[in-house]
């Protein structure tokens, strides 16, 4: 009997994508199926770049197609998503060429919020993603330090910044285009059109997988501008475990939710203290975030500890540090990077985009 396209459709339905609990021919991820004689070489779209189960999707494809028959495999993995695809043209027309849009908020200052997004950034450029990260705290601007570019200044193409390329990620920051140490004292509408400014019109934005964007601490006019502007895949709220911690991350969750922009997950950070010793220091009542999340009914992305390597590679401007020295600190950075990944590849699938209308 020789092999048909029909045969490896038929296998791949035995394929189950991880996360998602359907199969993959029914999730339309199969793009392509080629048989020659024995050999078959199929692509599979991934919901997700930097999806965490795409190897198991891999080799379960590979063993499918094995099983059904064929001699030699060639398994192509590509990504896509349809977060701006279900946008408005209008929105969709806003930076075409990236796929994701990710924000992260806190509902207070100091939690540890641009640490995260620079981390989360980082992490999935690892997993292989085309990762930007933008620094919209235009008030307090921390990126030039934790990325090391601080006194320098980026490039310009035309009338266009183009981002820096460092540590394997696309960056832009207010900082690196206003003076070192002066206030950032923006009224309403000059921070609207100051961010408008950095995140589309002014900045060459390369083809990205992702685009994380670090918001100002609270709910004022950035993030109101960021859902206007914007198809938002989703946010990211980041919160310390104590409870007036909490309560002003709920209020930045029904902040996103007023905007239409769908909650990705919770982030407990600082949710302890791991010694020199690696002995675990409950300092802030770890957990809380945990708890929070399941009352609002939201998803959960992992808990960072306190790490003193942490600081100290922020403050050195070496993100990739906190991926290759201390085990823990790596471990639970990933864990939160993949489970937030996973957060957007379901996301892409099942839900369209909304649509905010405030003129
Ligand atoms: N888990 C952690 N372990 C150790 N240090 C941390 C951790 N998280 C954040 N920090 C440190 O705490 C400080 C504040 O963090 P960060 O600038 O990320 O907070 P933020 O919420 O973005 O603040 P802002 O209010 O300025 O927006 C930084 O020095 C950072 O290195």
């Amino acid at each position: 009997m020789s092999l048909t396209r029909e045969h490896i459709i038929a296998a791949l339905r035995g394929v189950q994508d991880p996360e998602l609990f359907k199969d993959i021919v029914t999730l339309n991820m199969v793009k392509d199926v080629r048989v020659d004689g024995g050999h078959v070489a199929v692509t599979i779209e991934l919901t997700t770049p930097a999806c965490p189960m795409k190897e198991k999707v891999e080799s379960d494809v590979r063993g499918a197609i094995l099983a059904a028959g064929a001699t030699t495999v060639d398994v192509q993995m590509t990504a896509n998503t349809r977060g701006p695809a279900n946008a408005p043209a209008e929105k969709r027309s806003v930076l075409p060429q990236v796929k994701n849009v990710i924000a992260v908020g806190a509902g207070k200052g100091g939690v540890g919020k641009s640490t995260i997004a620079t981390n989360i950034a980082i992490g999935l450029a690892r997993t292989g993603a085309t990762v930007g990260l933008m620094d919209g705290d235009i008030y307090g601007p921390s990126m030039p330090t934790m990325l090391g570019i601080k006194g320098k200044t980026p490039q310009v193409k035309g009338n266009k910044i183009v981002p820096f390329f460092v540590h394997g990620i696309h960056a832009i920051t207010i900082g690196s285009l206003v003076e070192e140490e002066k206030p950032l004292i923006w009224r309403g509408p000059m921070a609207h059109g100051a961010f408008k400014q950095l995140l589309t019109d002014n900045t060459e934005w390369p083809a990205l997988d992702y685009l994380i964007v670090d918001l100002p601490p609270g709910t004022g006019d950035v993030p109101l501008t960021l859902c206007q502007l914007l198809p938002l895949t989703g946010a990211v709220v980041v919160a310390t475990p104590q409870q007036v911690a909490l309560d002003d991350a709920v209020r930045a969750v029904r902040m996103f939710q007023q905007l239409g922009a769908p909650i990705l997950g919770l982030v407990e950070n600082m949710s302890y203290f791991v010694g020199p010793d690696g002995t675990e220091h409950d300092i802030f009542g770890r957990g809380g975030t945990e708890k929070a999340a399941q009352r609002l009914g939201l998803n959960y992305l992992g808990a960072l500890p306190m790490f003193t390597a942490l600081r100290v590679n922020s403050d050195s401007g070496k993100p990739n540090a906190n991926f290759e020295g201390e085990p823990k600190l790596a471990d639970a950075l990933m864990a939160i990077v993949k489970t937030l990944a996973g957060q957007v590849s379901l996301r892409n699938l099942t839900v369209p985009t909304p649509t905010l209308n405030v003129s």
